[in-house]
């Protein structure tokens, strides 16, 4: 069962979303909090930024890393991680995976140890105008562990903004699977804006098909989307989900 929350604006969508990771935090002396990167979260982070929760008993496990990308480089998710949260606020451990390990088979392996050893107990999702998420793109099997795996074209060109050139992107990245994903005792979904509303409706409303990666969380128990007009706009039961 996944539960909507419709939102009126990207602004109001970081609000809830914010509050709703904030009471998971305050809800246990030891969390782990599974993050994402791109531009779906970055009101929440600057709500955490400016309201300074306590953290300092949260792990976190972020979704995905581009392969080649230094952490250093400024459009990798470490360096991301660490501009928008982890230089702001003290977390008792941050994992994201090694895009740049020697081994990124031995590095996935290591990855999906960490999530066994710190269950996650809230996963915040975006998801990409395909119906990705994290960096599994259409055609992932739903069983998928952490694994090295190639750029759609659509998902380079969305993230393509983020570059000086197209060219800049890189082609591969290492992401927890779907299967990585599904194993958190709840997710959190978040999207914004009409470029996403064709995976919204595809993800609510469509039938469970690894050509939609998101249609996996139809299967899991404990799901809420939080969702703008724009991204909803498209859907059947907007007026349903808008009275939740
Ligand atoms: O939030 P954005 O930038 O639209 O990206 C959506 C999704 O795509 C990714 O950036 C990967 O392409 C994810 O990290 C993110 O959840």
């Amino acid at each position: 069962m996944i539960k909507v929350i419709a939102v009126k604006n990207a602004e109001e969508l970081a609000q809830k979303a914010y509050e709703k990771i904030v009471s998971v935090m305050e809800s246990k002396n030891e969390v782990t909090l599974g993050l994402a990167t791109g531009g779906s979260p970055l009101g929440i982070y600057a709500l955490m930024r400016e309201n300074k929760p306590a953290t300092s008993h949260v792990t976190t496990i972020n979704l995905d890393e581009y392969i080649g990308l230094e952490p250093t480089h400024d459009q990798s998710y470490r360096y991301f991680m660490n501009d928008q949260l982890f230089n702001h606020l003290p977390f008792k451990a941050t994992y994201v995976p090694d895009g740049i390990a020697a081994d990124l088979q031995k590095a996935c392996g290591d990855y999906e140890a960490i999530i066994a050893a710190n269950p996650v107990d809230l996963q915040l999702l975006g998801i990409g105008e395909n119906g990705h998420i994290a960096f599994n793109e259409p055609g992932t099997s739903f069983d998928s562990p952490t694994q090295v795996t190639g750029l759609t074209e659509s998902t380079i060109n969305a993230n393509s903004r983020y570059f000086e050139k197209k060219e800049d992107v890189p082609t591969s990245a290492i992401t927890m699977g779907i299967g990585s994903i599904m194993k958190a005792k709840e997710i959190l979904l978040i999207a914004s804006g009409e470029k996403k509303a064709e995976a919204i409706k595809q993800m609510l409303e469509g039938n469970v098909t690894e050509a939609c990666p998101a249609t996996a969380l139809q299967h899991h128990a404990n799901v809420t989307v939080i969702a703008d007009e724009a991204a909803l706009s498209l859907c059947q039961d907007k007026k349903e989900a808008q009275a939740v």
